[in-house]
């Protein structure tokens, strides 16, 4: 990918140790909505956010789940002076969501935080979720579930596919 950082490391996520910390973020979800606890609705943050929105919705009892589609780009200038720029493409319900009081917006993971920063700022009062969370965007989220650092990059289960490796004796 050419607008990827040079990543130091590389942090792999199976399908199954994205349920464990999906199911992880909605044990700490329960009962953390306003007045009688409980949430309204699930919005995911597409793409990455649909598969954790789904198991946190399962695991809470939510049926109104939503989408909102968010697109990044760069600008700017040179190489070095690019910023990311966030752009909402699809809207979820304006009804149902309100100010996002009592709407759980989940996303599989916060980097710069400029994702959230946008739809937060269109809906200030819903609650910011993410499995995980790197430090400059971590001010973004209410709730996370792992840290990694900046220099970390998370290869989630739907980029992966499953390849024969070389023993390590093959190696050079
Ligand atoms: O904190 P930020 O720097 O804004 O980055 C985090 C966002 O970037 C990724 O989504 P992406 O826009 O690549 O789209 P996708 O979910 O469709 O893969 C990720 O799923 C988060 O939504
Ligand atoms: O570390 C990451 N992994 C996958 N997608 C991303 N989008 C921003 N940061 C990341
Ligand atoms: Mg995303």
């Amino acid at each position: 990918m050419i607008d990827r950082l040079p990543h130091e490391k590389g942090f792999h996520v199976s399908w199954d140790q994205l349920h464990r910390d999906a199911r992880a973020l909605a044990w700490r979800l329960q009962g953390r909505g306003p007045d009688d606890g409980s949430w309204r609705a699930v919005v995911a943050i597409t793409r990455g956010g649909m598969a954790p929105a789904m198991i946190v919705a399962r695991e809470l009892d939510i049926r109104t789940v939503d989408t909102i589609s968010v697109k990044s780009y760069h600008s700017g200038g040179g190489k070095e002076d690019q910023r990311r720029e966030a752009q909402v493409i699809k809207s979820p319900n304006a009804e149902m969501m309100g100010d996002g009081e009592g709407i759980l917006v989940v996303d599989d993971l916060v980097d710069t935080g400029k994702t959230l920063e946008l739809v937060r700022k269109l809906y200030p009062k819903a609650h910011f979720a993410c499995v995980y969370a790197k430090p400059e965007g971590e001010k973004q989220t209410d709730t996370f579930i792992t840290g990694v650092s900046q220099d970390t990059w998370i290869f989630f289960p739907w980029d992966m596919a499953l390849q024969y490796v070389e023993p390590f004796r093959g190696r050079d």
